[in-house]
């Protein structure tokens, strides 16, 4: 694979230090890939050129309808080369690549979607208390932006930052994860083909703590969008109180699933499973945290437990694999002492709770599909974000009890109840402290609807309109339409 670049005001550059990182295959440890690895004065430059693009540049005053065919052509260029980005997302996160094809039809979704509102909005013209005067209302762009994006969704997370960034005349840096650079790079020459003018959309590749923290800190980004964990997001958070930018933090969550012994048992089951072994768990809103009522507590166990043990780990190019390797073996590592943490708490491990021995799975980073019972609230197997394919059960015997459970959390990203009781299913959806509950269903999400957490999952929302409006300064213009002396002086 030719070396992967950054993109830094309309030209491919390699890093002003020289420097290169292997990229890795989780699946067997080969290198995939070699990408050039940018460092902060790599970061400084994409950040000038962003800046004279947005400050003497046109994209700005390109009129939003321009902008919106420009992202429709990314969007049509991504269903394009759909099989080339579903293959490289697969070879650097180890999905399955049937999950990665669907990753690239909700990216394209995205794209199309902000293409679509872009011109939609011509301000408003709002009641002025005062005589002869007109009272407006108009959303501008922000100005430049800082992207950050983790490596579980790389372009998925991307996408929800780029497109309502370029329709609303912003200009930008991104930043991917180091680990995961392969499907943003390619992007971004679809960015270029499209014809987003130079220095409008720039990309830097490079570690968090050199090219990131760059583009927190700089006094010349106005807003920076960040996607990751917690504790990245509060070092974000600190960093842009130098120059008060705007900050949009989506962290991470532990995401509890009510399941209410009058439930369609088989479905529950099901959509459990997904929600927790679906890209090994290595989701923000995976729903670890399992919260059963006690009357069915056991049974529930006992067919996850079944299903579980058939869970079929190996290659995402396999078309039986159903789950494929955490991303590295850092990761690996923290997911092994999670459990080994629940285990010293007391929790019993009714399947998994170790990597597997099949030889073929030896080179990857694999870890088994794991179910604990035995869990309470107050352990950190149950607080804490394990990022595997980890679930821990809890029992409630009441509704007011599942609600207190599912909201005793930093985190409030997202939830779901299963209840054939839809007025039940309703009271519990209004009573969790979440930026998204699903009600019998588990881990949807799509372009229409807000994407965001309450309390520690985050500040502001991506997709939909809340989303277009993270990249908008709202101003208001007044004009007095019989201007006369005032004589007050
Ligand atoms: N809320 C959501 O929508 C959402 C979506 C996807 C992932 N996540 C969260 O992301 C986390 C997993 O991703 P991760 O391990 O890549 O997260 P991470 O915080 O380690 O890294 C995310 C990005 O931040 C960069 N970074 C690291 N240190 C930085 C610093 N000091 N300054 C600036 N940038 C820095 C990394 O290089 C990477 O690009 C999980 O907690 C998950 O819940 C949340
Ligand atoms: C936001 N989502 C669900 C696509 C990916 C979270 O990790």
């Amino acid at each position: 694979m030719e070396l992967q670049q950054m993109y830094i005001d309309g030209r491919w550059v390699n890093a002003q230090s020289g420097n290169t990182r292997d990229i890795i295959n989780p699946y067997n440890q080969e290198v995939i890939a070699t990408a050039v690895e940018g460092d902060e004065s790599d970061a400084k430059a994409a950040i000038a050129a962003a800046r004279q693009a947005f400050d003497q540049g046109d994209w700005k005053n390109t009129s939003a309808t321009e902008r919106g065919k420009i992202v429709r052509k990314i969007a049509d260029f991504i269903e394009r080369d759909k099989e080339e980005l579903a293959y490289l997302e697969s070879l650097d996160t180890g999905k399955t690549v049937e999950e990665s094809r669907g990753d690239m039809d909700d990216i394209a979704g995205v794209f199309h979607y902000y293409a679509e509102i872009a011109d939609k909005d011509g301000g408003e013209i709002i009641e002025s208390p005062l005589p002869n005067s007109i009272s407006k209302v108009v959303h501008e762009p922000v100005g430049v932006c800082g992207q950050i994006t983790p490596w579980n969704y790389p372009l998925l997370q991307a996408s929800w930052k780029l497109a309502p960034a370029l329709v609303t005349g912003n200009t930008l840096i991104m930043k991917p994860s180091e680990i995961t650079p392969l499907t943003t790079v390619k992007v971004f020459k679809l960015i270029e083909e499209a014809g987003v003018p130079a220095g409008v959309a720039n990309l830097v590749l490079g570690a968090g703590s050199t090219t990131g923290a760059e583009l927190s800190e700089s006094k010349d980004v106005d807003l920076i969008s960040f996607t990751g964990g917690i504790a990245t997001g509060k070092k974000i958070m600190k960093a842009a109180t130098d120059n008060v930018k705007k900050t949009a933090l989506e962290l991470g969550g532990k995401n509890p699933n009510i399941i209410f012994a009058d439930t369609d048992f088989e479905t529950a089951v099901d959509q459990a499973m997904n929600g927790v072994f679906f890209h090994a768990g290595q989701i923000c809103s995976a729903g670890t945290r399992l919260i059963v009522e006690e009357s069915i507590h056991d049974q529930f166990v006992e067919a996850l437990v079944n299903r579980v043990k058939n869970i079929k780990l190996g290659s995402g190019f396999d078309d039986d694999t159903q789950m494929g390797p955490l991303i590295s073996k850092e990761h690996l590592n923290k997911v092994i002492d999670y459990v080994e943490t629940g285990k010293k708490e007391g929790v019993t491990v009714e399947v998994g709770g170790k990597q597997p021995e099949d030889p073929e799975l030896q080179d990857g980073f694999f870890y088994l599909p794991t179910v604990l019972t035995g869990c309470t609230t107050d352990m950190d197997v149950v607080q804490e974000e394990g990022f595997g394919p980890v679930i821990t059960v809890e029992k409630f015997s009441t509704e007011d009890e599942a609600v207190q459970l599912a909201n005793d959390s930093i985190y409030g990203l997202a939830g779901a109840v299963f209840t054939n009781n839809i007025a039940k299913a309703e009271r519990c959806a209004q009573a969790m402290r979440m930026g998204t509950v699903w009600i019998n269903e588990m881990n949807v999400y799509f372009p229409h609807a807000p994407w965001g957490g309450y309390k520690q999952s985050g500040i502001g929302r991506e997709l939909g309109k809340l989303g277009l409006e993270e990249y908008q300064e709202t101003k208001h213009i007044l004009q007095n339409i019989k201007p006369e002396p005032l004589n007050w002086f």
